[in-house]
Protein backbone atom coordinates (compact mmCIF):
# COMPACT_ATOMS: atom_id res chain seq x y z
CA UNK A 1 0.00 0.00 0.00
CA UNK A 2 1.67 3.42 -0.84
CA UNK A 3 0.33 6.68 0.64
CA UNK A 4 2.05 9.50 -0.96
CA UNK A 5 0.86 11.87 2.46
CA UNK A 6 2.29 12.35 5.38
CA UNK A 7 1.51 14.45 8.36
CA UNK A 8 3.13 16.53 10.80
CA UNK A 9 0.27 16.41 12.84
CA UNK A 10 -1.93 13.18 14.19
CA UNK A 11 -4.44 14.14 11.74
CA UNK A 12 -3.27 15.10 8.46
CA UNK A 13 -3.10 11.48 7.34
CA UNK A 14 -6.82 11.02 8.10
CA UNK A 15 -9.37 12.70 6.32
CA UNK A 16 -9.16 16.16 8.32
CA UNK A 17 -13.17 15.62 9.83
CA UNK A 18 -12.67 18.06 12.64
CA UNK A 19 -11.24 20.82 9.69
CA UNK A 20 -14.72 20.43 7.99
CA UNK A 21 -17.09 21.31 11.19
CA UNK A 22 -15.26 24.87 10.27
CA UNK A 23 -16.66 25.42 6.72
CA UNK A 24 -19.50 26.94 6.21
CA UNK A 25 -21.57 25.07 3.58
CA UNK A 26 -23.01 28.24 2.05
CA UNK A 27 -19.82 29.61 1.31
CA UNK A 28 -17.23 28.50 -1.63
CA UNK A 29 -14.33 27.28 0.16
CA UNK A 30 -10.85 29.06 -1.20
CA UNK A 31 -7.87 27.58 -1.80
CA UNK A 32 -4.98 29.78 -2.08
CA UNK A 33 -2.49 28.35 -4.41
CA UNK A 34 1.04 29.77 -4.13
CA UNK A 35 4.78 28.54 -4.38
CA UNK A 36 7.85 30.15 -6.36
CA UNK A 37 7.84 30.61 -9.37
CA UNK A 38 8.06 27.67 -12.01
CA UNK A 39 7.22 25.39 -8.89
CA UNK A 40 4.36 23.74 -10.99
CA UNK A 41 1.15 25.86 -9.97
CA UNK A 42 -0.81 26.67 -13.08
CA UNK A 43 0.27 23.09 -14.17
CA UNK A 44 -1.61 21.48 -11.72
CA UNK A 45 -4.36 23.23 -12.02
CA UNK A 46 -4.15 22.52 -15.92
CA UNK A 47 -3.84 19.62 -15.72
CA UNK A 48 -6.36 18.23 -13.29
CA UNK A 49 -8.85 20.47 -14.48
CA UNK A 50 -8.70 20.83 -18.01
CA UNK A 51 -7.36 17.77 -18.66
CA UNK A 52 -4.06 19.50 -20.04
CA UNK A 53 -1.47 16.58 -21.10
CA UNK A 54 1.32 16.69 -18.68
CA UNK A 55 3.70 17.34 -21.51
CA UNK A 56 2.15 20.51 -23.03
CA UNK A 57 2.61 22.05 -19.32
CA UNK A 58 5.71 22.92 -20.33
CA UNK A 59 4.45 25.38 -22.40
CA UNK A 60 2.76 27.37 -20.06
CA UNK A 61 3.82 31.07 -19.90
CA UNK A 62 4.28 32.25 -16.42
CA UNK A 63 1.56 33.39 -14.33
CA UNK A 64 2.41 37.30 -13.69
CA UNK A 65 -0.69 38.44 -11.54
CA UNK A 66 -3.47 36.76 -9.06
CA UNK A 67 -5.60 34.54 -10.21
CA UNK A 68 -8.77 33.45 -8.99
CA UNK A 69 -10.20 30.28 -10.44
CA UNK A 70 -14.12 28.94 -9.49
CA UNK A 71 -14.75 25.15 -9.98
CA UNK A 72 -18.63 24.08 -9.24
CA UNK A 73 -19.64 20.66 -9.97
CA UNK A 74 -23.15 20.11 -9.97
CA UNK A 75 -23.85 21.11 -6.21
CA UNK A 76 -21.01 19.09 -4.95
CA UNK A 77 -17.76 20.14 -5.26
CA UNK A 78 -17.93 23.76 -4.81
CA UNK A 79 -14.48 25.97 -4.30
CA UNK A 80 -12.29 29.09 -5.27
CA UNK A 81 -8.61 28.38 -6.48
CA UNK A 82 -6.88 31.50 -6.47
CA UNK A 83 -3.53 31.28 -7.80
CA UNK A 84 -0.55 33.22 -6.18
CA UNK A 85 2.20 33.68 -8.84
CA UNK A 86 5.89 33.16 -7.60
CA UNK A 87 6.87 36.03 -9.23
CA UNK A 88 5.01 38.47 -6.94
CA UNK A 89 7.39 39.33 -4.20
CA UNK A 90 6.15 40.03 -0.67
CA UNK A 91 7.23 43.63 0.20
CA UNK A 92 7.36 45.81 3.01
CA UNK A 93 3.91 47.14 4.03
CA UNK A 94 6.21 50.42 5.13
CA UNK A 95 4.84 51.85 8.20
CA UNK A 96 5.75 49.07 10.97
CA UNK A 97 8.24 47.82 9.61
CA UNK A 98 10.66 49.36 12.06
CA UNK A 99 13.15 49.63 9.18
CA UNK A 100 12.22 52.46 7.59
CA UNK A 101 14.88 51.89 4.84
CA UNK A 102 13.29 48.59 3.77
CA UNK A 103 10.22 50.18 2.42
CA UNK A 104 9.34 48.86 -1.07
CA UNK A 105 11.77 46.56 -1.50
CA UNK A 106 11.76 43.53 -1.20
CA UNK A 107 11.59 41.67 2.31
CA UNK A 108 13.63 38.44 3.51
CA UNK A 109 10.04 37.27 4.45
CA UNK A 110 11.54 36.62 7.43
CA UNK A 111 10.08 39.55 9.48
CA UNK A 112 6.42 39.17 10.07
CA UNK A 113 5.64 43.02 10.61
CA UNK A 114 7.60 43.52 6.97
CA UNK A 115 5.40 41.13 4.87
CA UNK A 116 2.01 42.47 4.81
CA UNK A 117 1.74 43.20 0.83
CA UNK A 118 2.77 41.39 -2.04
CA UNK A 119 4.37 42.64 -5.26
CA UNK A 120 1.20 44.32 -7.13
CA UNK A 121 -0.56 45.62 -4.07
CA UNK A 122 -1.93 42.28 -3.14
CA UNK A 123 -2.17 42.24 0.74
CA UNK A 124 -1.61 39.01 1.71
CA UNK A 125 -2.92 39.21 5.22
CA UNK A 126 -6.52 39.68 3.30
CA UNK A 127 -6.15 36.31 1.03
CA UNK A 128 -4.75 34.27 4.46
CA UNK A 129 -7.87 35.76 6.08
CA UNK A 130 -10.23 34.47 3.38
CA UNK A 131 -8.80 31.53 2.17
CA UNK A 132 -9.46 27.98 4.30
CA UNK A 133 -6.67 25.99 2.71
CA UNK A 134 -2.90 27.45 1.87
CA UNK A 135 -1.84 24.70 -1.58
CA UNK A 136 2.07 25.62 -1.37
CA UNK A 137 4.16 24.07 -4.08
CA UNK A 138 7.44 22.93 -3.75
CA UNK A 139 9.43 22.20 -6.60
CA UNK A 140 11.67 19.19 -5.47
CA UNK A 141 14.09 19.07 -8.15
CA UNK A 142 15.36 23.03 -7.17
CA UNK A 143 16.88 24.31 -4.56
CA UNK A 144 14.31 24.61 -1.95
CA UNK A 145 15.92 26.68 0.82
CA UNK A 146 14.38 29.85 -0.47
CA UNK A 147 10.82 28.51 -1.16
CA UNK A 148 11.08 27.04 2.73
CA UNK A 149 11.60 30.51 4.15
CA UNK A 150 8.46 32.21 2.11
CA UNK A 151 6.46 29.05 3.18
CA UNK A 152 7.58 29.38 6.93
CA UNK A 153 6.47 33.17 6.12
CA UNK A 154 3.37 32.91 5.03
CA UNK A 155 2.63 29.70 7.88
CA UNK A 156 3.78 32.33 10.61
CA UNK A 157 1.18 34.94 9.16
CA UNK A 158 -1.02 32.69 8.81
CA UNK A 159 -1.43 31.54 12.33
CA UNK A 160 -1.84 34.83 13.73
CA UNK A 161 -4.39 35.92 11.02
CA UNK A 162 -6.44 33.26 10.75
CA UNK A 163 -5.54 29.91 12.87
CA UNK A 164 -8.05 27.42 10.89
CA UNK A 165 -5.86 27.81 7.80
CA UNK A 166 -5.45 24.17 6.61
CA UNK A 167 -1.47 24.23 4.96
CA UNK A 168 -0.94 21.07 2.46
CA UNK A 169 2.40 21.10 0.82
CA UNK A 170 2.69 19.96 -2.09
CA UNK A 171 6.53 18.54 -2.81
CA UNK A 172 6.48 18.42 -6.30
CA UNK A 173 7.65 17.12 -9.39
CA UNK A 174 8.67 13.83 -7.78
CA UNK A 175 8.30 12.25 -10.59
CA UNK A 176 12.45 12.16 -11.29
CA UNK A 177 13.59 11.39 -7.69
CA UNK A 178 13.93 7.65 -6.71
CA UNK A 179 12.24 6.35 -3.98
CA UNK A 180 15.07 6.62 -1.68
CA UNK A 181 15.33 10.48 -2.54
CA UNK A 182 11.56 11.29 -2.33
CA UNK A 183 11.36 10.13 1.28
CA UNK A 184 14.92 12.15 2.11
CA UNK A 185 13.47 14.73 0.31
CA UNK A 186 9.92 14.90 2.72
CA UNK A 187 11.87 14.44 5.78
CA UNK A 188 14.57 17.19 4.91
CA UNK A 189 11.12 19.62 4.46
CA UNK A 190 9.24 18.11 6.98
CA UNK A 191 12.13 18.91 9.50
CA UNK A 192 12.94 22.13 8.16
CA UNK A 193 9.36 23.89 8.81
CA UNK A 194 8.84 22.37 11.94
CA UNK A 195 11.80 22.91 13.03
CA UNK A 196 11.07 26.80 11.80
CA UNK A 197 8.25 26.83 14.29
CA UNK A 198 9.29 24.84 17.39
CA UNK A 199 10.49 28.08 18.76
CA UNK A 200 8.43 30.72 20.17
CA UNK A 201 8.12 33.28 17.85
CA UNK A 202 6.56 37.11 18.83
CA UNK A 203 5.12 35.09 22.05
CA UNK A 204 3.27 33.15 19.96
CA UNK A 205 2.73 29.65 21.03
CA UNK A 206 5.17 27.03 20.10
CA UNK A 207 4.83 24.64 17.36
CA UNK A 208 2.89 21.42 19.07
CA UNK A 209 1.23 18.76 17.14
CA UNK A 210 -2.32 18.34 16.70
CA UNK A 211 -5.15 15.87 17.60
CA UNK A 212 -7.81 15.09 16.52
CA UNK A 213 -9.66 16.18 19.58
CA UNK A 214 -7.67 19.42 19.46
CA UNK A 215 -9.90 22.62 20.39
CA UNK A 216 -10.66 24.98 17.69
CA UNK A 217 -9.17 27.82 19.42
CA UNK A 218 -5.77 26.46 19.83
CA UNK A 219 -2.44 27.95 17.85
CA UNK A 220 -1.59 24.63 16.22
CA UNK A 221 -0.95 24.52 13.28
CA UNK A 222 -2.27 22.15 10.54
CA UNK A 223 -0.03 21.02 8.04
CA UNK A 224 -0.03 18.41 5.25
CA UNK A 225 2.67 17.26 3.28
CA UNK A 226 2.30 15.35 0.09
CA UNK A 227 4.31 13.58 -2.57
CA UNK A 228 3.29 14.75 -6.32
CA UNK A 229 3.38 15.34 -9.94
CA UNK A 230 1.60 16.08 -12.88
CA UNK A 231 2.87 12.66 -14.37
CA UNK A 232 0.99 10.36 -12.30
CA UNK A 233 -1.77 9.97 -9.96
CA UNK A 234 -0.31 11.44 -7.38
CA UNK A 235 -1.56 14.69 -8.13
CA UNK A 236 -5.02 13.63 -8.19
CA UNK A 237 -4.72 11.79 -5.15
CA UNK A 238 -3.46 15.22 -3.46
CA UNK A 239 -5.95 17.64 -4.77
CA UNK A 240 -8.52 14.92 -3.54
CA UNK A 241 -7.55 15.04 0.34
CA UNK A 242 -7.53 18.48 0.41
CA UNK A 243 -11.12 19.08 -1.32
CA UNK A 244 -12.54 16.30 1.09
CA UNK A 245 -11.09 18.36 3.72
CA UNK A 246 -13.33 21.49 2.45
CA UNK A 247 -16.34 19.20 1.48
CA UNK A 248 -19.24 19.91 4.82
CA UNK A 249 -21.03 17.21 4.03
CA UNK A 250 -17.94 14.93 4.05
CA UNK A 251 -17.84 13.18 7.08
CA UNK A 252 -21.42 11.93 6.15
CA UNK A 253 -20.67 10.94 3.01
CA UNK A 254 -17.60 9.10 4.97
CA UNK A 255 -20.05 7.36 7.25
CA UNK A 256 -22.59 6.78 4.33
CA UNK A 257 -19.72 4.93 2.55
CA UNK A 258 -18.48 3.13 5.39
CA UNK A 259 -21.90 1.48 6.10
CA UNK A 260 -22.25 0.29 2.14
CA UNK A 261 -18.58 -1.50 2.88
CA UNK A 262 -19.94 -3.21 6.15
CA UNK A 263 -23.27 -4.25 4.50
CA UNK A 264 -21.85 -5.14 1.16
CA UNK A 265 -19.01 -7.24 1.73
CA UNK A 266 -16.91 -4.54 -0.33
CA UNK A 267 -13.16 -3.75 0.53
CA UNK A 268 -13.02 0.00 -0.66
CA UNK A 269 -15.45 2.64 -1.78
CA UNK A 270 -14.48 6.23 -3.85
CA UNK A 271 -17.45 8.67 -4.71
CA UNK A 272 -15.07 10.28 -7.60
CA UNK A 273 -16.04 13.27 -10.03
CA UNK A 274 -16.01 11.47 -13.43
CA UNK A 275 -14.43 14.81 -15.14
CA UNK A 276 -11.93 15.60 -13.05
CA UNK A 277 -11.50 12.39 -11.17
CA UNK A 278 -10.85 14.27 -7.95
CA UNK A 279 -12.26 11.43 -5.04
CA UNK A 280 -14.75 13.52 -3.03
CA UNK A 281 -15.08 11.06 -0.75
CA UNK A 282 -13.72 7.52 0.58
CA UNK A 283 -14.15 5.13 3.51
CA UNK A 284 -12.51 5.70 6.24
CA UNK A 285 -9.88 2.90 5.03
CA UNK A 286 -6.59 3.99 3.99
CA UNK A 287 -6.06 5.05 0.75
CA UNK A 288 -4.51 2.24 -1.68
CA UNK A 289 -3.09 4.01 -4.32
CA UNK A 290 -2.25 1.73 -6.52
CA UNK A 291 -5.86 0.86 -6.22
CA UNK A 292 -7.18 4.42 -6.38
CA UNK A 293 -4.97 4.37 -9.75
CA UNK A 294 -6.73 1.09 -11.05
CA UNK A 295 -10.27 3.60 -10.01
CA UNK A 296 -9.11 6.42 -12.29
CA UNK A 297 -8.09 4.37 -15.14
CA UNK A 298 -11.64 2.61 -15.05
CA UNK A 299 -13.27 6.41 -15.22
CA UNK A 300 -11.35 6.39 -18.42
CA UNK A 301 -12.27 3.43 -19.60
CA UNK A 302 -15.83 3.43 -19.11
CA UNK A 303 -16.16 7.01 -20.97
CA UNK A 304 -14.16 6.10 -23.54
CA UNK A 305 -16.00 3.04 -24.22
CA UNK A 306 -19.57 4.99 -24.22
CA UNK A 307 -18.20 7.02 -26.48
CA UNK A 308 -17.33 4.80 -29.01
CA UNK A 309 -20.24 2.33 -28.47
CA UNK A 310 -22.71 4.07 -25.95
CA UNK A 311 -25.97 5.83 -27.39
CA UNK A 312 -25.31 9.64 -26.38
CA UNK A 313 -28.94 11.20 -25.58
CA UNK A 314 -29.48 13.31 -27.64
CA UNK A 315 -31.09 16.08 -25.73
CA UNK A 316 -28.37 15.96 -23.19
CA UNK A 317 -30.90 14.77 -20.54
CA UNK A 318 -30.16 11.82 -18.10
CA UNK A 319 -31.86 8.58 -19.09
CA UNK A 320 -33.57 7.04 -16.00
CA UNK A 321 -33.83 3.58 -15.41
CA UNK A 322 -33.79 2.54 -11.73
CA UNK A 323 -37.38 1.40 -10.79
CA UNK A 324 -37.24 3.27 -7.55
CA UNK A 325 -35.90 6.31 -8.43
CA UNK A 326 -38.12 9.01 -7.24
CA UNK A 327 -38.47 12.93 -7.39
CA UNK A 328 -34.89 13.31 -5.80
CA UNK A 329 -33.40 12.18 -9.12
CA UNK A 330 -34.95 15.23 -10.59
CA UNK A 331 -33.05 17.53 -8.02
CA UNK A 332 -29.14 16.06 -9.63
CA UNK A 333 -30.73 16.11 -13.37
CA UNK A 334 -32.00 19.69 -13.46
CA UNK A 335 -29.45 21.89 -14.36
CA UNK A 336 -32.15 24.98 -14.76
CA UNK A 337 -30.68 26.94 -12.37
CA UNK A 338 -28.40 25.22 -9.92
CA UNK A 339 -26.40 22.36 -11.33
CA UNK A 340 -24.49 24.06 -13.73
CA UNK A 341 -22.29 21.46 -14.69
CA UNK A 342 -18.73 21.37 -14.53
CA UNK A 343 -17.70 25.24 -14.89
CA UNK A 344 -14.52 27.12 -15.02
CA UNK A 345 -16.20 30.69 -13.67
CA UNK A 346 -14.94 34.13 -14.36
CA UNK A 347 -15.66 35.51 -10.86
CA UNK A 348 -14.41 38.18 -8.66
CA UNK A 349 -16.74 38.81 -5.84
CA UNK A 350 -16.40 42.30 -4.76
CA UNK A 351 -12.85 41.67 -4.03
CA UNK A 352 -11.47 44.73 -1.81
CA UNK A 353 -7.49 44.98 -2.49
CA UNK A 354 -6.52 46.31 -6.08
CA UNK A 355 -8.89 44.00 -8.70
CA UNK A 356 -7.11 45.45 -11.94
CA UNK A 357 -4.82 43.25 -10.98
CA UNK A 358 -6.28 39.96 -10.90
CA UNK A 359 -7.01 38.17 -14.02
CA UNK A 360 -9.99 35.59 -14.35
CA UNK A 361 -10.00 32.17 -15.81
CA UNK A 362 -12.44 31.66 -18.11
CA UNK A 363 -13.95 28.05 -19.10
CA UNK A 364 -12.02 25.02 -19.46
CA UNK A 365 -11.98 24.41 -22.97
CA UNK A 366 -12.08 27.73 -24.52
CA UNK A 367 -9.93 29.56 -22.23
CA UNK A 368 -7.26 27.26 -21.23
CA UNK A 369 -7.35 25.14 -23.86
CA UNK A 370 -7.42 27.33 -26.53
CA UNK A 371 -5.55 30.00 -25.59
CA UNK A 372 -2.09 30.21 -24.50
CA UNK A 373 -2.86 31.43 -20.93
CA UNK A 374 -7.10 32.23 -20.96
CA UNK A 375 -6.60 34.70 -18.27
CA UNK A 376 -8.83 38.23 -18.64
CA UNK A 377 -7.89 40.81 -16.96
CA UNK A 378 -11.31 42.73 -15.59
CA UNK A 379 -11.86 46.68 -15.53
CA UNK A 380 -10.22 48.65 -12.82
CA UNK A 381 -12.21 49.45 -10.15
CA UNK A 382 -15.11 46.75 -10.83
CA UNK A 383 -17.43 47.12 -8.14
CA UNK A 384 -19.81 44.65 -9.22
CA UNK A 385 -19.56 40.76 -9.14
CA UNK A 386 -18.61 39.55 -12.37
CA UNK A 387 -19.78 36.18 -13.30
CA UNK A 388 -18.71 35.13 -16.64
CA UNK A 389 -19.82 31.03 -17.26
CA UNK A 390 -18.79 29.07 -19.78
CA UNK A 391 -19.89 25.69 -18.93
CA UNK A 392 -18.77 22.29 -19.84
CA UNK A 393 -21.57 19.97 -19.25
CA UNK A 394 -20.87 16.43 -17.97
CA UNK A 395 -20.07 13.63 -20.30
CA UNK A 396 -22.78 13.39 -22.88
CA UNK A 397 -22.05 9.25 -22.28
CA UNK A 398 -22.37 9.36 -18.47
CA UNK A 399 -26.13 8.67 -17.44
CA UNK A 400 -28.19 6.12 -15.12
CA UNK A 401 -27.51 3.47 -17.33
CA UNK A 402 -23.42 3.77 -16.99
CA UNK A 403 -22.30 0.85 -14.24
CA UNK A 404 -19.14 -1.46 -15.56
CA UNK A 405 -17.96 -4.49 -13.55
CA UNK A 406 -14.08 -5.23 -13.88
CA UNK A 407 -12.19 -8.57 -12.56
CA UNK A 408 -9.16 -7.95 -11.67
CA UNK A 409 -6.28 -10.91 -11.22
CA UNK A 410 -5.28 -11.72 -8.00
CA UNK A 411 -9.16 -12.16 -6.79
CA UNK A 412 -10.36 -8.62 -6.69
CA UNK A 413 -12.56 -6.73 -8.50
CA UNK A 414 -13.67 -2.95 -9.11
CA UNK A 415 -17.54 -2.05 -9.47
CA UNK A 416 -18.51 1.21 -11.09
CA UNK A 417 -22.08 3.02 -11.03
CA UNK A 418 -23.29 6.23 -11.82
CA UNK A 419 -24.57 8.42 -8.37
CA UNK A 420 -25.55 11.18 -10.98
CA UNK A 421 -23.94 12.83 -14.05
CA UNK A 422 -20.64 14.12 -11.97
CA UNK A 423 -20.23 11.47 -10.05
CA UNK A 424 -19.05 7.97 -9.79
CA UNK A 425 -18.89 5.53 -6.93
CA UNK A 426 -16.26 2.90 -7.54
CA UNK A 427 -16.01 0.03 -4.71
CA UNK A 428 -13.33 -2.71 -4.94
CA UNK A 429 -14.53 -5.98 -3.36
CA UNK A 430 -13.06 -9.53 -3.63
CA UNK A 431 -14.23 -11.38 -6.73
CA UNK A 432 -16.72 -13.58 -4.39
CA UNK A 433 -18.68 -10.99 -2.93
CA UNK A 434 -20.05 -10.41 -6.75
CA UNK A 435 -22.45 -13.36 -6.33
CA UNK A 436 -24.64 -11.50 -4.41
CA UNK A 437 -24.29 -8.98 -7.09
CA UNK A 438 -27.97 -8.30 -6.42
CA UNK A 439 -27.56 -7.27 -2.94
CA UNK A 440 -24.52 -5.03 -4.05
CA UNK A 441 -27.05 -3.08 -6.84
CA UNK A 442 -29.71 -2.27 -3.96
CA UNK A 443 -27.64 -0.88 -0.97
CA UNK A 444 -25.60 1.24 -3.73
CA UNK A 445 -29.24 2.44 -4.85
CA UNK A 446 -30.29 3.06 -1.64
CA UNK A 447 -26.87 4.88 -1.08
CA UNK A 448 -27.54 7.05 -3.63
CA UNK A 449 -30.78 8.00 -3.28
CA UNK A 450 -29.36 8.75 0.31
CA UNK A 451 -26.81 11.07 -1.75
CA UNK A 452 -29.38 12.36 -3.25
CA UNK A 453 -31.21 13.48 -0.18
CA UNK A 454 -28.14 14.79 1.38
CA UNK A 455 -27.14 17.48 -0.78
CA UNK A 456 -30.81 18.57 -1.67
CA UNK A 457 -31.13 19.11 1.89
CA UNK A 458 -28.14 21.77 1.52
CA UNK A 459 -29.17 22.72 -1.24
CA UNK A 460 -31.98 23.79 -0.03
CA UNK A 461 -30.67 25.28 3.01
CA UNK A 462 -28.06 27.66 1.52
CA UNK A 463 -31.11 28.55 -1.11
CA UNK A 464 -33.69 30.05 1.79
CA UNK A 465 -30.47 31.16 3.19
CA UNK A 466 -29.29 33.39 0.15
CA UNK A 467 -33.22 34.35 -0.61
CA UNK A 468 -33.02 35.73 3.26
CA UNK A 469 -29.97 37.82 3.15
CA UNK A 470 -31.58 39.94 -0.34
CA UNK A 471 -34.33 40.40 2.15
CA UNK A 472 -32.05 42.02 4.81
CA UNK A 473 -30.23 43.72 1.88
N1 LIG B 1 8.91 17.00 -14.08
C1 LIG B 1 7.84 17.72 -13.75
N2 LIG B 1 7.70 18.96 -14.24
C2 LIG B 1 6.59 19.66 -13.88
C3 LIG B 1 5.62 19.14 -13.00
N3 LIG B 1 4.67 20.09 -12.82
C4 LIG B 1 5.03 21.14 -13.56
N4 LIG B 1 6.19 20.90 -14.20
C5 LIG B 1 6.92 21.81 -15.10
O1 LIG B 1 7.31 22.96 -14.37
C6 LIG B 1 7.36 24.09 -15.23
C7 LIG B 1 6.68 25.28 -14.58
O2 LIG B 1 5.30 25.00 -14.45
P1 LIG B 1 4.22 26.16 -14.24
O3 LIG B 1 2.93 25.48 -14.01
O4 LIG B 1 4.27 27.16 -15.31
O5 LIG B 1 4.75 26.80 -12.88
P2 LIG B 1 4.10 28.01 -12.07
O6 LIG B 1 4.33 27.72 -10.63
O7 LIG B 1 2.69 28.23 -12.47
O8 LIG B 1 5.01 29.22 -12.52
P3 LIG B 1 4.70 30.80 -12.38
O9 LIG B 1 3.48 31.09 -13.18
O10 LIG B 1 5.92 31.43 -12.96
O11 LIG B 1 4.54 31.13 -10.93
C8 LIG B 1 6.73 23.63 -16.56
O12 LIG B 1 7.75 23.41 -17.48
C9 LIG B 1 6.04 22.33 -16.22
O13 LIG B 1 6.00 21.43 -17.30
C10 LIG B 1 5.81 17.81 -12.49
O14 LIG B 1 5.03 17.25 -11.73
N5 LIG B 1 6.94 17.16 -12.89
Amino acid sequence: MIDSTSTISDTGGGQGQTSNKNINPFIRPRILLTGLRRSGKTSIQRVIFTKMQPSQTQFLESTSHLTLNQFSCGSFINFQVQELPGQLQIYASGLNSGNGGNNGQASSYDDDSMTSIIGGNYDLERLLKRCNAVVYIIDAQDDYSESITRLNTIIQKGRRINPRIRYEIFIHKVDQLSEETKIETQRDIHNQVRDRFSDPIGGMEPWSPISPMSNSSSPEILINFHLTSIYDHSIFEAFSKVIQKLIPEFSHLERLLNYLLSTSNIEQAFLFDVQTKISIATDSSPTDMQMYELCCDMIDLLINMSEIYGQPNEDGSQRTTDDDDDDDEDYFNDDSDHNQGHEWNIVTQNEEYDENNIQLNGSRKSSFVNSPLGTTPIANHQQTTLLETTSEPASAVFDSMSSSVIKLTGGRALYLKEINRHLALICILREEALTKQALIDYNVRQLKKSIIKLFRLNYQVSRRNVSSSHLVE
